[in-house]
């Protein structure tokens, strides 16, 4: 039997042998750890190739069996031997360098994307073959609630879109989009934690102005946040019918409402996703 069948695992009907990362920062913490925090990974079926030395430390001691390399030629060509899934997870303006880099046998392996902006055709003149799929992932995929919008290249195959989604799946929500919806997938749920993070924080703040301690305000903020997620998720009722149950007549929640309003909140809020969606059509 090859090797590769011999390592074959498939947990949570995921079929991966060996998954290896392209950079090791932040995004690929946050989806690796959630895979395996889900089980459908385990650690001795990763590879991380990752410049950094710290990085790779951080890696090798949170995950006992997973394999780092550095970027030099040799820890490269070890870290793609018998990777079957590639992912890339370094920073846009990197990835032209790993295309680059001789030391990169992508053969057919099937290639992921994470990165901002990067279209396809630009993926898959890099990579050298066709089997490339663009995700638009989020950190919250580490604690099992991520959002992640797709796309695929013409040699993407459905038992390949199949166990993208699954993989994706297991760390939270995942819609195949067209290409063209992509800069919108990454402006509203690949950037959107950090909106959410920064509207958690002022709710805090606001508590604290009113006389709160810090650490009661950022709890009561967070699991409002969270509550009021899952309300929308679900009850499936219009997010407008849900703030209306809470606006009693001549209440407290009007008023700031109104306030909101005033301060062009709304507005505020769909300009940001504009601006990240521009950003993310500059990044191609
Ligand atoms: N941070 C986020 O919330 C999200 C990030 N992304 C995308 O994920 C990608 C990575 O972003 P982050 O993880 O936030 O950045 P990061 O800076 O935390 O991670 C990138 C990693 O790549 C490593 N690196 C640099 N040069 C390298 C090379 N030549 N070969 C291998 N590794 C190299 C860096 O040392 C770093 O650890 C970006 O393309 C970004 O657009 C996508 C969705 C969300
Ligand atoms: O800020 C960025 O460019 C990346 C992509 C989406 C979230 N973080």
């Amino acid at each position: 039997m090859p090797p590769a069948l011999i390592e074959l695992m498939t947990i949570s009907k995921l079929t991966v042998a060996k998954l290896t990362s392209v950079g090791g920062g932040q995004m690929a913490r946050a989806l690796i750890g959630g895979m395996i925090a889900k089980e459908a990974l385990s650690p001795n079926q990763i590879a991380v190739i990752e410049p950094t030395a710290s990085s790779r430390d951080w890696w090798s001691q949170t995950y006992s069996g997973c394999q780092t390399s550095g970027t030099e030629a040799s820890g490269i060509v070890a870290a793609m031997d018998n990777a079957d899934l590639v992912l890339l997870a370094v920073k846009p303006h990197v990835m032209s360098h790993v295309f680059e880099n001789e030391a990169y046998n992508f053969g057919d392996k099937l290639v992921i994307s994470i990165a901002a902006g990067l279209q396809l055709g630009t993926l898959v003149a890099g990579v050298g073959h066709d089997r490339v799929v663009r995700v638009m992932p989020n950190t919250p995929s580490l604690v099992g609630e991520g959002a992640a919008g797709f796309c695929c290249a013409d040699g993407v195959t459905p038992s390949d879109v199949d166990n993208v989604e699954k993989m994706l799946a297991s760390v939270g929500y995942v819609t195949q989009v067209s290409e063209s919806q992509m800069d919108a997938v990454t402006a509203v749920s690949g950037s959107g934690p950090a909106y959410m993070f920064l509207l958690i924080e002022a709710l805090a703040d606001g508590g604290v102005a009113e006389g709160l301690p810090r650490q009661t305000a950022l709890e009561l903020a967070t699991q409002t946040m969270l509550g009021a997620a899952k309300m929308v998720r679900d009850t499936g009722l219009h997010p407008g019918q849900l703030k209306d149950n809470v606006c009693s007549p001549g209440g407290t929640t009007i008023a700031a409402v109104r306030s909101l309003e005033q301060n062009g909140a709304r507005a505020a809020m769909i300009d940001a996703v504009a601006a990240a969606a521009r950003r993310s059509r500059e990044l191609k």
